[in-house]
C-alpha cells in the first residue's frame, strides 16, 4: 500500500496543520466527540474505571515530566521510523486495540484499519470488534496489522482466532492480561450501556467455527450471551501464556503489564514483547500510570524484549518522553476512536497525521534526527 503522506517536509507539515474542520487537539477532539455520539457511547469510550483516579493520572504523570532538549545538532532530517520484531515501521507509534469500533462510526474498524494502511502504521484488531479479522483483512490488504486476543473460557476458541489471524497475515498477537473481567465503570453502570450486550463486538465470534460449535444455536442472543459468558477468563494464568506461545509461530506480546516481575516471567515463558498498559485507566482503578511504571520495568528487561507503552498518549511531546525512558514504541487509543467519530477513515487519518506531524516537530525541536537516538534525550520531574 502507498504511504499517503510522510512527515519528510516541514512544508507540507504547516499547510495541512491549519485545517480549520477538523480539531487541532484531544481536548477539541473529544469535545467534537461529545456532541456526536450519544451519551451511552461517549461516556464508554471516555470514562474510566472507580473515581478514575488512574484515568487522571494517564495524562497528569505526563505532565509532571519535562524533556531536556539539546541544541546544534543537524535536524533538518527527522527519521522517526521504529524496528519491532524485524519490521521496519515508520512512526514510533500503532494503533491500540479498541473494540466495538461501531460505537463511535458505521465503518468501525475498517475505518481505523484503513487509515492506518495509509500510514505504514500497525493496526492492533481487538478481539470484540465490530468487523471479523477476514474482513479487515481483505479491505486492508498485506498493510501491517496485530491480532488483540481475549482470552476465552474455551481455551479452543483462543487457539483458533489466533490460527485465524495468522492465516489472515497478522504479524503479531496481543494478549491482554488485565481485563479477565470487566473493571468497575461506573459511568456505563449509570447509563445502563454495555456495547458487547448490544452485539457490537460479536464479528469475530459469529464466524467462529470453535465457538459457534459449542452453542445450542445461532440465534443473535444466543450469541451474544455465548460471548458475555466466554469472555470473563479469571483462570487464565502463566501455564495458559506458555501453551498459546507454542501454537503460534507469530511474535506474542503482553499487554497491561505494570510489575517489572510480570515482565520477567513474561521473558521466562518465552513471551516476544511486552505493552506497559493500564488499559486507559478503564480497569482497576488506582493503579499506577503507565508512564510512571515504566522505568522500573525498562530496567528489569534490560533490553531483551521490545517494551511498548500506552494510556495517557495525547500528543507528540508524549511519545518523546516515553521512548526516552525507554519504551520501543506507544499505542495510541481514544484520540483515534474520537478522530473516528469526527470523521471516520479520513477523522483518524487526521488524527495520525497530527501525531506525526507533531512527533517529527517534537524530535527536531528536542534535538534528535533519529527516533533510536531519542533513548539519550534528558528527562527531568518538574
Ligand atoms: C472504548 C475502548 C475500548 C477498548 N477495547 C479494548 C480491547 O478490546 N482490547 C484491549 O486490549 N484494549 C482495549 N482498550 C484499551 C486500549 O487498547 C488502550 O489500552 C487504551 O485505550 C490506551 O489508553 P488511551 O485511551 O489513554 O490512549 C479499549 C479502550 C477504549 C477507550
Ligand atoms: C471483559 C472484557 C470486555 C472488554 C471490552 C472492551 C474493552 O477492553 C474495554 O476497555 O472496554
Amino acid at each position: 500500500m502507498t504511504r499517503k503522506k510522510s512527515n519528510d517536509s516541514f512544508l507540507q507539515t504547516m499547510s495541512s496543520s491549519t485545517d480549520e474542520q477538523f480539531p487541532i487537539n484531544f481536548k477539541a477532539l473529544e469535545e467534537k466527540a461529545s456532541t456526536l455520539l450519544s451519551k451511552g457511547a461517549f461516556g464508554y469510550i471516555q470514562s474510566g474505571a472507580g473515581g478514575e483516579e488512574t484515568l487522571q493520572k494517564n495524562t497528569s504523570s505526563f505532565s509532571k515530566l519535562s524533556i531536556v532538549p539539546r541544541f546544534l545538532n543537524d535536524v533538518s532530517t527527522v527519521d522517526t521510523s521504529i524496528t519491532l520484531f524485524g519490521r521496519t515501521y515508520p512512526q514510533p507509534f500503532l494503533l491500540a486495540p479498541v473494540g466495538m469500533l461501531k460505537l463511535a462510526h458505521e465503518d468501525a474498524e475498517i475505518a481505523a484499519a484503513k487509515a492506518a494502511a495509509e500510514y505504514g502504521i500497525p493496526y492492533i484488531q481487538s478481539t470484540v470488534s465490530s468487523y471479523s479479522i477476514e474482513q479487515i483483512a481483505a479491505e486492508t490488504g498485506t498493510s501491517p496489522k496485530w491480532f488483540q486476543l481475549y482470552w476465552s473460557n474455551n481455551k479452543e476458541i483462543s487457539y483458533n482466532m489466533v490460527r485465524r489471524a495468522e492465516k489472515a497475515g497478522y504479524e503479531a498477537i496481543v494478549l491482554t492480561v488485565d481485563t479477565v473481567m470487566l473493571g468497575w465503570r461506573e459511568e456505563d453502570l449509570r447509563n445502563q450501556f454495555s456495547p458487547l450486550k448490544l452485539g457490537l463486538g460479536k464479528a469475530n465470534y459469529e464466524t467462529d467455527d470453535v465457538f459457534l460449535a459449542g452453542l445450542p444455536n445461532k440465534e443473535e442472543e444466543t450469541i451474544i450471551q455465548g460471548i458475555v459468558d466466554n469472555i470473563h477468563h479469571p483462570t487464565l494464568n502463566w501455564a495458559d501464556v506458555a501453551e498459546l506461545k507454542k501454537r503460534t509461530s507469530l511474535p506474542i506480546l503482553l499487554k497491561g503489564i505494570l510489575h517489572p516481575d510480570d515482565a520477567l516471567l513474561a521473558i521466562q515463558n518465552g513471551i516476544d514483547g511486552i505493552i506497559v498498559s493500564n488499559h486507559g485507566g478503564r480497569q482497576l482503578d488506582g493503579v499506577v500510570s503507565s508512564i510512571d511504571a515504566l522505568p522500573a520495568i525498562v530496567n528489569a528487561v534490560n533490553k531483551q524484549i521490545p517494551v511498548l507503552l500506552d494510556s495517557g498518549i495525547r500528543r507528540g511531546a508524549d511519545i518523546i518522553k516515553a521512548i526516552a525512558l525507554g519504551a520501543d514504541a506507544v499505542c495510541i487509543g481514544r484520540p483515534y476512536v474520537y478522530g473516528l467519530a469526527a470523521g471516520g477513515q479520513l477523522g483518524v487519518e487526521k488524527v495520525i497525521d497530527g501525531f506525526i506531524q507533531e512527533t517529527s516537530i517534537s524530535m527536531a525541536l528536542t534535538g534528535v534526527a533519529k527516533a533510536q537516538d531519542l533513548r539519550n534525550v534528558t528527562i527531568v520531574n518538574s
